[in-house]
């Protein structure tokens, strides 16, 4: 689908279609339709990206909230979105040893306690040691910048996954 096309879809299917480009959160994609005609992808992820950017702490913890754990309870349960299934088996969550699995679990835990939110980064930038290794090292942060890191691991999921919906290649 290039640009023009999405430019052209009714919010229905605007929603539909883009709607969990940021995963759970169609509210942010039915927002940012009244921003058409974006003028290229660009255009349009640079909109959800002010739009999130506006948003006070709480709604920045929201959008953190909405994702599943990595190797969590979603995971296991088979009721992972098909975007995060496909970011989460990409990355090796589905393949852990029981060593592994059990240390993500309790570093997963330790970090939510920590936070109050779950611990999030673009799965398909990285394979199970470096998702670890950051793991245990982000738990060691402070709120305010895991906030902003969680964030910024948001908006790199909602590039690759707008990347994978819209043609890149021509601009209006
Ligand atoms: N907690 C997470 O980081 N979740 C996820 N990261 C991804 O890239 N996909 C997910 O589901």
């Amino acid at each position: 689908m290039d640009i023009a096309t999405v430019n052209a879809l009714p919010y229905e299917d605007f929603v539909d279609i883009l709607g969990n480009v940021v995963e759970k959160c169609p509210i942010i994609t039915a927002a940012v339709w009244s921003g058409r005609p974006f003028l290229s992808l660009a255009v349009l992820e640079a909109a959800i990206s002010e739009f999130i950017d506006a948003l006070p702490e709480s709604g920045k913890e929201g959008i953190l909230r909405c994702h599943p754990d990595l190797a969590g309870r979603d995971l296991q349960s088979g009721s992972l979105t098909r975007e995060s299934h496909e970011e989460q088996a990409g990355s090796g969550m589905g393949a852990l040893n029981s060593g592994e699995a059990s240390r993500m679990a309790r570093l997963n835990q330790e970090y939510k306690e920590r936070f109050g939110f779950p611990f999030v980064i673009c799965a398909r930038m990285h394979d199970k040691e470096n998702i670890l290794r950051q793991l245990s090292a982000r738990c060691q942060n402070e709120r305010a910048v895991e906030r902003a890191r969680g964030i910024e691991e948001v908006k790199k999921i909602c590039h690759l996954r707008l990347q994978s919906l819209v043609l890149t290649d021509n601009k209006l």
